[in-house]
């Protein structure tokens, strides 16, 4: 398998925690597309991925699968444990609800305050920006990370007494935190002392250190 993506981002590095966890590193290639030129925006990319985003899972049989919920779904059914997206019927339930959400109160709502109130990936990517909707995104991340502290008051991961790829979907949002100097609010201490345990993960410590190639 190939996986299109940029080492740094954040959604890459959810697909890369992902991969650690399952243990499949070594069934991908990785090659690297570079953001910063709009590499991801050319047409050659985008019959990978008609959304022009990173990162992207290229099966042998030649299937693009994007969407980081779409490839980690794909990556879990591949091999037995862990389990990320839940096992019963209910697990995966909550785990797909808590991981969406931390998409859209967290994870998504940082990349549009990226894309608009930042200068972003540049003028060459960033053609058009709207400050006022990102500032109101980054309002909306921060209320999310309010949200996921409560949430963590009462149990030790995103969706309940397990690791799932709901933590990794809020690990994303925090890794996008820091890309653009977002704070987590000082009293929101079970989110922090989340943070801290998910940092001490190998798979959350290994993203960066895979190699890539080049196309
Ligand atoms: N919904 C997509 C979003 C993916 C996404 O926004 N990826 C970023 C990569 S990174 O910023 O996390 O490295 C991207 O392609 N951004 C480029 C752009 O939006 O122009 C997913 O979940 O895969």
């Amino acid at each position: 398998m190939k996986i299109y993506d940029w080492h740094t981002g954040p959604y890459p590095a959810r697909v890369r925690i992902a991969l650690a966890e399952k243990g499949l590193q070594s069934r991908v290639v990785f090659v690297s597309v570079d953001l910063r030129k709009g590499e991801h925006k050319a047409p050659e990319f985008l019959v990978k991925n008609y959304s022009g985003t990173l990162p992207v899972l290229e099966l042998e049989d030649g299937t693009f699968l994007a969407e980081c919920t779409a490839i980690i779904e794909y990556l879990d059914a591949l091999e037995g444990r862990p389990v990320l997206t839940g096992d019963s019927p209910r697990e995966r339930g909550v785990i797909s609800m808590m991981s969406k959400r931390a998409e859209i109160e967290l994870l998504d709502a940082i990349s549009v305050y990226f894309h608009h109130a930042t200068a972003g990936l540049g003028p060459l990517v960033e053609t058009y920006q709207n400050a006022e909707w990102g500032f109101r995104q980054r309002d909306r991340a921060v209320k999310g990370m309010r949200y996921f502290d409560n949430v963590l008051k009462s149990q030790p991961f995103i969706a309940g007494e397990a690791f799932s790829t709901a933590d990794i979907t809020v690990i994303g949002g925090m890794i996008f935190a820091e890309i653009v100097h977002l704070q987590v609010p000082e009293e929101c201490h079970s989110l922090r002392d989340w943070w801290t345990r998910m940092q001490e993960r190998p798979s959350v410590q290994s993203r960066l250190s895979i190699s890539q190639g080049r196309e």
